[in-house]
């Protein structure tokens, strides 16, 4: 079955889907005690859920409000996604018994990777499941009765059975708990629809309460206050009073939500921004409370439902993450810690965020490819794409730190791959000189992290203008880099997938905007995730952007209750263009296209090593790093380094300081003109930008720099591509080194 087929049959990922619960509840008679408890539960939980719906239209914002930092807009949005994957989805014929599929059973062995249905993905099915659980995958006309754990089967087999039976006390407790939580919930609402009621109709003055100067703000008030500016920002010409303009309210809500969630005025008002202050509100809540705890199955070493049983018998309680993943098992409790079991020891599963499983279902990189992971450590995707693939062909796991290098190699051991190699290069400027031709490539990107801050609240206040100058700057070089490692006339693939955990647009559409201008020769398509997500935007504060940004997807998590990601995926069409070329990038484009004729003829010499080398390069053909500043413009009439100079200057005036005296001052035993730029006058602000912006890029990556002057780890052993024998190696290949003396040849 094809991978978009599959996604519109089972649709999107519910992220705590209590239909399950109830399902498995409703069945287990061996325990008759935890089954009435289930179907009490869920009968409250129904009851709950239709009044809320109820005071949901009546109004929203009453929903909003509590007494404490309860994540109430995030249980509501939760909610609301679970209500929605309840709506039926548009199947096909063959949909009926797809739906009633085992979600461990149907999985097992198998990877997403064979179900995307444009890529070839059918090839997957094709192959024989070498576990002992023989049934074959995503095949339409497999003929294996695929039995279900939580499905509305009523014919458990009897490992099901005990698997539903030492399960089932679990989930029962777990969901007394949230039971529990939706009480206290609806009282407190119950409460404040009550204070509600008192302020309805008037136009509160939110401005009036100024808490007391110098002293710690009343967290409760300031909530209230929030919540208050909020629905009078939804009806303004109503609430509001007189003087005050929309500016005043949302400067105000702005200033409160720095100040009861603790982020700094820039963040804040970025992250604002991208929704309506509603959502907003619900997007600083969902941050305020952990997302799910989910595991992947290692299909190299083990199926889910072996998995499953293992840790469940060890006294977790966990069930599938959703339709949408085969592999992913969300965690509920667990007596044991995670990262210490015989299991995980054993490399049987990884401890990975469900969104981060996306972006290499997106890639779904096939069974023999040459794949690129540019920013692999610490390889949760890197080591998923090795199992999609079944340890053969060969994928390139590069990082630029060192530290997080070695974390990967670790976890490319422990969970047995063998088809891996990993590099330790700045991938901007490696590739694709050193290695490129590449079937796929995927780019999950250095980011800011404004999609995780759940897992890590510095983000608040740590992530300035500056960081949003300096960060999308690195994402479009290596996205172009990424673009120009992939072989175009791959015959199975000619794919990036780019994606970071930031929601952020400076970080998303417009690093993809920028690439879709810089290289013609590649275009947006599906990433063939289905309905899951939100489509990317195609417009954003009177900027446009292409009108396939919305094949785009972002994932956020006050919406799908997941880390806030987002993925593109991109097609190389052709070759890399150079409009005027240098000698360097002449040569190189004419290797290039030695490269596609010799792939014909297939009588590549050593130095016509089949890697597309194209150098990045700009509009004018001139060769571009990061080094050299000679980046094409950030948006359309300015550039990073104008940008980079520009926040430069803000932060400082941020501190007090004046830029000019600052940024003009002579350096210590320097002269002003003993740089790059020592053929102009020292005053020249050119050459000021030009330093400035090559401070910013060195602080950019100061971490990254130090180890790329290194040398990349030395091959162990080389690897047969051609051959297509697998052996783990941790450096160059043979045809890479060749790849790097014909580089140097065209250089010179
Ligand atoms: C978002 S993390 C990657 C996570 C990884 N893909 C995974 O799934 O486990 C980004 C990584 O990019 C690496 N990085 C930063 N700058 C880089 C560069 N110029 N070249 C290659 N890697 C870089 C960082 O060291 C970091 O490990």
């Amino acid at each position: 079955m094809g991978k978009g087929r599959r996604m519109k049959k089972q649709g999107p990922p519910a992220p705590l889907d209590e239909s399950k619960i109830t399902i498995l509840k409703k069945r287990k008679t061996a325990d008759a005690e935890a089954a009435s408890k289930a179907v009490a539960a869920k009968k409250r939980r129904r009851s709950d859920a239709d009044e809320e719906d109820v005071v949901t239209k009546k109004d929203t914002l009453k929903k909003s409000k509590t007494n404490g930092k309860s994540a109430i807009p995030v249980v509501k949005e939760k909610e609301k996604v679970v209500k929605e994957k309840k709506k039926p989805v548009p199947m096909d014929s063959d949909s009926e018994d797809e739906e009633m599929a085992d979600e461990f059973e149907d999985l097992d062995n198998i990877s997403e990777g064979s179900m995307d249905s444009q890529e070839g993905l059918e090839r997957l099915s094709d192959l024989e499941d070498d576990s002992d659980d023989a049934s074959v995958l995503d095949s339409d006309d497999d003929g294996h009765p695929r039995e279900a754990m939580f499905s509305d089967d009523e014919d458990l087999s009897d490992a099901e059975e005990r698997l539903t039976a030492a399960n089932i006390e679990g989930l029962s407790r777990k969901l007394d708990l949230q039971r529990q939580a939706e009480e206290e919930e609806a009282e407190q609402e119950l409460q404040e629809a009550a204070m509600q009621t008192n302020i309805a109709g008037d136009r509160p003055d939110v401005f009036a309460d100024d808490q007391p100067a110098g002293l710690a703000p009343d967290l409760q008030l300031l909530r209230q206050r929030i919540t208050d500016t909020i629905r009078i920002l939804g009806d303004l010409k109503t609430l509001g009073q007189p003087d005050k303009s929309r500016t005043d309210y949302i400067d105000l809500l702005l200033n409160d939500i720095c100040t009861y969630y603790g982020y700094n005025r820039y963040l804040a008002e970025k992250l604002f921004n991208l929704f309506t202050p509603m959502e907003a509100f619900a997007f600083f809540e969902a941050n305020e409370t952990p997302r799910p705890v989910v595991i992947r199955t290692n299909t190299l070493r083990t199926n889910r439902r072996s998995l499953a049983q293992a840790l469940i018998n060890r006294g977790v309680v966990l069930e599938p993450v959703g339709k949408w993943s085969k592999v992913g098992l969300q965690v509920f409790e667990s007596p044991v810690p995670l990262g210490a079991t015989p299991e995980y020891l054993a490399g049987h599963y990884i401890l990975q965020a469900a969104s981060s499983f996306l972006p290499v279902m997106a890639l779904a990189p096939q069974p023999g490819e040459r794949v690129l992971d540019m920013a692999a450590a610490p390889g949760g995707k890197t080591t998923y794409m090795s199992a999609l693939m079944r340890n053969t062909g060969c994928v390139i796991a590069n990082d630029a730190s060192k530290p997080r290098a070695k974390g990967l190699i670790g976890n490319i051991h422990r969970l047995g791959c063998k088809n891996t190699i990993v590099t330790n290069m700045d991938a901007r400027t490696a590739f694709p000189k050193a290695m490129g031709g590449f079937d796929r490539v995927l780019l999950d990107a250095p980011c800011t992290g404004t999609g995780v801050i759940s897992k890590d609240a510095g983000v608040k206040t740590s992530k300035d203008e500056n960081d949003f100058m300096r960060i999308p700057h690195m994402q479009r070089q290596l996205l172009l880099a990424a673009i120009d490692s992939v072989d175009h006339s791959s015959k199975t693939g000619g794919y990036v997938v780019y994606s970071t955990c930031s929601v952020t647009v400076e970080e998303n559409e417009a690093v993809v905007q920028y690439i879709l201008r810089k290289r013609p020769n590649v275009k947006i398509v599906d990433t063939g995730l289905g309905d899951f997500g939100s489509p990317g935007f195609i417009s954003y504060m009177g900027k446009k952007f292409d009108a396939k940004m919305a094949l785009t997807r972002r994932y956020f998590p006050h919406r799908e209750n997941v880390d806030g990601f987002y993925v593109c995926k991109l097609k190389k069409t052709g070759p890399t263009p150079v409009a005027k070329p240098t000698d360097e990038t002449a040569s190189a484009t004419d290797k290039s296209r030695r490269r596609s004729s010799s792939k014909a003829s297939s009588t590549d010499d050593a130095d016509d090593e089949v890697y597309d080398k194209t150098p990045i390069v700009d509009e004018n053909g001139v060769s571009v790093d990061f080094e050299g500043g000679a980046f094409g413009p950030f948006e359309d009439g300015e550039d990073d380094a104008e940008r980079i100079a520009r926040s430069e200057r803000n932060r400082l005036r941020r501190k007090g300081l004046n830029p000019k005296g600052v940024l003009n001052k002579p350096k210590k035993g320097k002269d002003n003109a003993s740089t790059e730029t020592a053929t102009e006058p020292a005053s020249s602000k050119v050459g000021e930008d030009e330093k400035k912006e090559k401070k910013q890029a060195k602080e950019a990556v100061k971490e990254t720099e130090k180890e790329t002057k290194k040398k990349p780890e030395t091959a162990k052993k080389s690897l047969n591509q051609s051959k297509g024998e697998k052996k783990t190696v941790t450096g160059a290949t043979k045809s890479e080194k060749k790849a790097k003396s014909s580089s140097k040849k065209t250089s010179k």
